[in-house]
């Protein structure tokens, strides 16, 4: 099969874990004999430097015209430090997701038993936790009007859903619900917010046409601590855009690091796929980030284009490589191994050198390796 692929590498880490996604791709397209073709398009603080716009015309003529987009991260300090700058990298993001109508962000969840021990949560409450949140994504206080006037000494956001915004990705999580446990938990804040009573109301409309599943409902502030203390009772969580955005890291901290996290962007066409995390601009460059967010993105854009086992192998390999304990620093800061090598082991594992060609000596010197 062949597929036409917008790489979008962005700013910080960005540019070193997307290019562990290819080399992901390039092995599955080797193995399985597809033809991915790659054209590059700037955001971002990338594209700010080059063109003074952070989403210019052409990265967005290069994403509709592809079948999928893998992107990397935006941000950078010069803007985090600058709250006056009126051209900002995330402005990209945002209009990118909105040109492309994608309004659906799926982002699973899935801890891995070898690196329980790891992560920051007590063991008990990790154990086997598998969810995914649906994030709305193009509407919300994201979308609504941002000013501020009384001499800039008072500010807005403006918080807007409607029905249908509401229904659409609702649909999308109540499909999914049915395909994995059957429960799902809407989060809001309807004790105090219009918008979330607007979604209470519509959500529970929709239920009636997914009887199989079980709806619940959860203030967001209740569900932030849940998801410490029993993230395993969690199978669909359908939030709005700003909870969902927040969840999302925190959930980052029980399967022990944010860069673990995939993220699959869904709308009318085109396929967005990013890892969950930043640009962590303090490692760009060092080849010390997390890749497996990203790798497992361009799992799930295989599962777009309707791979599904050559989806599997890619998260098998991410599983083989985590469980085999070769693991970037945020996971281990003791034994640990360089960006590059973990997307090394992921391709080779994908086009079945390993783990035959990994024993016990070369995995000794890939630990020389260790920075
Ligand atoms: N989708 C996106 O592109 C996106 C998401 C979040 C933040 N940002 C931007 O990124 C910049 C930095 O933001 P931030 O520091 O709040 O968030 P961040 O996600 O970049 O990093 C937060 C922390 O998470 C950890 N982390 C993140 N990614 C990792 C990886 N791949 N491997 C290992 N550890 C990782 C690091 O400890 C890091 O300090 C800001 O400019 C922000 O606006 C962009
Ligand atoms: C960079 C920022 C605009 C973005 C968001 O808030 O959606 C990011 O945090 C994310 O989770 O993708
Ligand atoms: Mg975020």
């Amino acid at each position: 099969m062949k597929k036409k692929i917008a790489v979008i590498y962005g700013d910080g880490i960005g540019r070193e874990v997307t290019e562990q996604a290819i080399k992901a791709l390039d092995a599955v397209a080797e193995v399985y004999n597809h033809t991915f073709i790659y054209e590059r398009g700037l955001l971002g603080a990338e594209a700010i430097d080059a063109t003074g716009e952070p989403l210019p015309h052409k990265t967005i003529d290069i994403a509709k015209k592809s079948d999928a987009v893998l992107f990397g991260a935006v941000g950078d300090p010069r803007f985090d430090n600058n709250p006056a700058a009126k051209v900002r990298p995330e402005q990209g993001i945002l209009a990118i997701r909105k040109e492309l109508e994608l309004y659906s962000n799926i982002r699973p969840v899935v801890s891995y038993k070898s690196l329980n021990h790891l992560s920051p949560l007590k063991l008990r409450n990790i154990e086997q936790v598998d969810f995914v949140i649906y994030r709305e994504l193009s509407s919300g206080i994201y979308f609504g009007e941002h000013y501020t006037n009384n001499n800039g000494g008072t500010a807005h956001d403006v918080c807007t859903y409607n029905v249908h915004e509401i229904e659409r990705i609702a649909h999308s999580a109540f499909r999914t619900a049915q395909q994995r446990h059957k429960k799902l938990h809407l989060v809001d804040k309807a004790n105090v917010m219009e918008t979330s009573r607007l979604w209470r109301k519509t959500v529970t409309e929709v239920a009636r046409q997914y009887s199989d599943v079980e709806l619940k409902f959860m203030y967001i502030d209740n569900a932030a601590m849940q998801l410490i203390i029993n993230p395993g009772q969690f199978d669909v969580i359908l939030t709005e855009n700003l909870f969902g955005d927040i969840l999302s890291d925190e959930s980052g901290a029980i399967t022990g690091s944010l860069g673990l996290l995939p993220s699959a962007s869904l709308g009318s066409k085109i396929g967005f796929f990013e890892p969950v995390h930043g640009a962590f601009n303090e490692a760009a460059g060092k080849d010390i980030a997390n890749p497996v967010g990203s790798i497992l993105s361009a799992a799930m854009m295989l599962e777009f284009f309707n791979m599904p086992e050559e989806a599997d192998l890619v998260k098998q390999a991410v599983s083989w490589t985590l469980n085999s304990g070769f693991v970037t620093r945020d996971i281990d800061s003791v034994n640990y191994y360089y960006t590059s090598t973990i997307g090394d082991l992921i391709s080779d594992f994908i086009l079945g050198k390993i783990p035959d060609a990994v024993n016990k000596s070369n995995i000794e010197l890939m630990k020389s390796t260790i920075i």
